[in-house]
This record gives C-alpha cells, sequence and structure tokens, in this order.
C-alpha cells in the first residue's frame, strides 16, 4: 500500500510528516521508519513525524528520530508540524497541541513560527559544560572555532561516554559571536551524526548564554539557517521561553510501504 508523505525542513533539520489522523501508519515499526529515513534507500530525512488527532488540543505531534525509535520533544519538528498543521486545514495561525513533554503553544507570522517551549529547570554543571533538558537532553560546551570543529568525532565522544551511553544525549557546540549571536553544530541523538540545526539545542545553547550574561533574545546562527530563543531568566531556571523560526515544505510525494522492511 503507497504512502502518501510530506517533507519539511526547519533549518536544514528534515522530516518526512505523515497526516496519521486515521491511525493508519505502522507507528510500531522501527525498522520501517528507519528505512523511510535512510537518504540513500529511503525519502532521507532526520526524523518522521506523525500529525494525529486529539481530543484535547488541535493536534498530537509524534516524533521518531531517523534510527527508527520514538524520540522526545523535536524543537524544528514541532515548528513543521505546526506549518503542516495549517496546511492540512487543521489550524490557522495559532496552534495548540501535545508533544512528547507536553503541551505547546505555536503562532504563524508569514515566514516565521514562534513554538513555546516548556519551562526549564536543574540545569547541571560538568566541568566548563552544561547538561539541561529543554524537552529532549543537550549537553552544551562553548568552544572557540566552532566552524573548524570535528562535531562529528567530538559530540560521540560524549554522547557515548559512561554516563550517557545507554540513554544517549545529543551534544552541541557553541561559539558567542557577537553582544546577542552565537553560532551553535549539534550532534544528534538518534541520528547519530551531526544536522544542519536542531531546535532544542539551539534552546538549550540560548539559554546557557542566558546563565553567562547575555540577554534575551539570543539570536543563534546554525549550519541550516537562523533562530531566535526568547526567555525569562531566575538564576537557572528558564519560564516564557520560545523558539522562532522558518518552516518550510520541500516535496510531496508516495511511497511503497512494504509489509516489512
Ligand atoms: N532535531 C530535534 C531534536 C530531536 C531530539 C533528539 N534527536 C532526541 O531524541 O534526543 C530538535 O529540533 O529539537
Amino acid at each position: 500500500m503507497p504512502l502518501s508523505f510530506y517533507k519539511y525542513q526547519g533549518t536544514g533539520n528534515d522530516f518526512v510528516m505523515v497526516d496519521n489522523r486515521k491511525l493508519t501508519f505502522p507507528a510500531e515499526d522501527e525498522q520501517m521508519i528507519k528505512h523511510l529515513c535512510d537518504r540513500r534507500t529511503g525519502i532521507g530525512a532526520d526524523g518522521l513525524i506523525l500529525l494525529q488527532d486529539h481530543d484535547e488540543y488541535d493536534f498530537e505531534m509524534v516524533y521518531f528520530n531517523a534510527d527508527g525509535r520514538l524520540g522526545s520533544m523535536c524543537g524544528n519538528g514541532a515548528r513543521c508540524t505546526v506549518r503542516f498543521a495549517k496546511q492540512l486545514g487543521v489550524i490557522e495561525d495559532v496552534a495548540y497541541f501535545l508533544a512528547a513533554d507536553g503541551e505547546h503553544q505555536a503562532t504563524i507570522e508569514r515566514e516565521q513560527i514562534q513554538l513555546k517551549m516548556g519551562d526549564v529547570t536543574g540545569v547541571e554543571r560538568i566541568d566548563q559544560d552544561f547538561y539541561l533538558n529543554t524537552g529532549s537532553p543537550h549537553y552544551v560546551r562553548f568552544v572557540d572555532n566552532v566552524r573548524d570543529l570535528d562535531v562529528y568525532a567530538e559530540g560521540r565522544a560524549v554522547r557515548y561516554n559512561d554516563r550517557f551511553e545507554a540513554k544517549g544525549t545529543n551534544v552541541n557546540f557553541v561559539e558567542r559571536l557577537s553582544e546577542d549571536t552565537i553560532y551553535v553544530r549539534t550532534y544528534e541523538r538518534g541520528v547519530e551524526d551531526e544536522t544542519l540545526s536542531c531546535g532544542t539545542g539551539v534552546t538549550a545553547c540560548a539559554l546557557v548564554a542566558g546563565m553567562r550574561g547575555m540577554e534575551s533574545p539570543v539570536r543563534v546562527k546554525t549550519p541550516g539557517g537562523n533562530l531566535q530563543v526568547s526567555f525569562e531568566q531566575h538564576g537557572d531556571s528558564f519560564r516564557y521561553v520560545y523558539l522562532t523560526g522558518p518552516a518550510k515544505l520541500v516535496f510531496t510525494g508516495t511511497v511503497p510501504l512494504p509489509e516489512k522492511v
């Protein structure tokens, strides 16, 4: 049976989006999802997202990493899902929806989608680095010359260390470019490689930049494009956290959905 899909990207973080309001997608089939995300033998994406109905919200977003496993919150994916919901006629310009980490609100303003993230508390310091949860777990390290860094090697060294090997973590490398701007590169758990941008990662880095004296809003450059994070800060706790940036439809299509990959 063919699967109709939509391919979206948010600052280069790309997703296969599926309208699963009829609950026909085999969401328990990890190998199938991994296959669909494969860049050589499938559609190719950093993750796959199902848009589903929900009794109390405009929709529910169910996010899988490219390895086929159910993921935690995905900031870029959420912005793409909001754009997708508008395309499907599920919402107009405001959305209330449910994701893995709880409820979210988002607003569409032309190209930009402003997404309210969850409150953040409990930022842990690990030597000179930081570890926090912005819906997904993120390790944050400030570096010089981030554009020259071997993010794959350095990211894997953290992701597979004794502390994180079992559950994994996303690993972000940040350089302060100016008074209000940082540059972020991210090694993503579940993709097990660098992606062009990671929304929850960018958010984590902006909040840590706040702890290091940068004022909200923080402008964030990534290899895939520009984002902005605003927040209200109380020491190492944050509320009214917003991630703002573009989300675009790339193409639509159908693929055969084999019985078993
Ligand atoms: N790309 C995502 C982050 C996805 C979460 C992550 N890979 C995980 O499951 O840990 C984003 O934009 O936030």
